[in-house]
């Protein structure tokens, strides 16, 4: 079995006597992409700071590409490519200055990919950084990561305040050039959508700790959506009689019906519905997005269905 790309290795870090990464045990697969998804706070940047070596663990050990974090050697830090948001160029180097400047410090260096991922946003090679916008910025960026032909991509949230276009030539970008099993990615993120159409696996951490570790396929495909007209149940406004479904994440009520996400959902549920709801029940597709949201909404608690198999039912938040 190949060994990961990333593992960590009950990894914890403090600030002061607060813990912001607790106990983490984490492997990124080689060769796939990794999404890294939680709240603001949660302790993603934290985490990839130390797996990048740029702080020190507290306790535990986080090992990049086979090598203790804390020890990275040159060798090993020209193998990934790290790119943060606001990623500093710069301003008064011309786009084609800014490609001289970063090569030197790299063996191999493929300019025929910088020139395309350029050129893929729009930006002329002769253009001062002074004058390119934000995405355009990212874009500049992103080729500078990408050309020396890392095998390991590290994404703090690249696609933050980008514009819709930016961002769509950003995935195109990691699609063409990263996707695929060319080579492994760890992408920290708040955009669900993206999520969905680049990432192979998604990883949730929730309070420092993490709380899911499964492919998209299975992470959606564990939870389940249920629209029920408010009408049909004994008191139209009362969220109550759901907290008996098993598995229930949330329900929630909009306009005139209430939505309900459910874990794992099998003939105990569709029991159960029926009990409250008669035949008024009906079953909705799933999207990743509505699968995480859901999720997330309900760890603002301090649940965890996915790695610890079917939750407690309760958690009914009526908003
Ligand atoms: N150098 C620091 N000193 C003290 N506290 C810090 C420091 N860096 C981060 N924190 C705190 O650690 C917690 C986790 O921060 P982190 O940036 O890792 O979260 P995040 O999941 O990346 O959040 P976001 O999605 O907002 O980027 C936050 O409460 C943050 O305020």
């Amino acid at each position: 079995m190949k060994a990961p790309a990333i593992e960590l290795k009950r990894l914890t870090r403090y600030f002061g006597s607060r813990p912001v990464v607790r106990d983490l045990d984490f492997c990124v697969p080689e060769g796939k992409v990794t999404a890294l998804l939680g709240l603001n706070g949660a302790g993603k940047t934290t985490t990839i700071r130390i797996l990048m070596g740029l702080l020190s663990p507290t306790r535990g050990a986080a090992m990049t590409l086979g090598q203790d974090a804390t020890k990275m050697s040159t060798s090993t830090r020209a193998r990934i490519g790290y790119l943060v948001e606001g990623h500093f160029l710069y301003p008064s180097m011309r786009v084609r200055q800014c490609e001289s400047f970063q090569r030197v410090g790299y063996s191999q260096w493929d300019d025929s990919m910088f020139r395309e991922i350029v050129d893929h946003f729009g930006i002329d090679p002769d253009a001062k950084v002074s004058t390119l916008s934000r995405g355009q910025r990212a874009g500049v960026s992103l080729g500078l990561v990408l050309a020396p032909d890392p095998e390991l991509l590290v994404l703090d949230d690249p696609a933050l305040g980008l514009d819709p276009v930016s961002r769509r030539a950003l995935n195109e970008t990691l699609i063409e050039f990263a996707g695929g099993g060319r080579r492994t990615v760890l992408l920290s993120t708040h955009l669900l959508d993206d999520v969905e159409r680049i990432a192979d696996r998604v990883a949730v951490m929730v309070g420092g700790r993490l709380k899911v570790d499964a492919s998209l396929e299975s992470f959606r495909d564990r939870v389940t959506f249920f629209t029920v007209p408010a009408g049909a149940t004994s008191d139209a406004s009362d969220a109550k009689p759901f907290a008996a479904v098993p598995g229930l994440i949330e329900a929630r009520r909009l306009g005139g019906a209430w939505q309900l996400a459910v874990a794992d959902a099998d003939q105990e549920t569709m029991a159960s519905l029926s009990r409250v709801a008669g035949d008024a029940v009906t079953r909705n597709d799933t999207t990743f997005s509505d699968a995480v949201l859901a999720y997330l909404t309900r760890e603002r608690g301090d649940g965890s269905f996915l790695v610890s198999g079917r939750q407690a039912s309760g958690s009914v938040s009526t908003s």
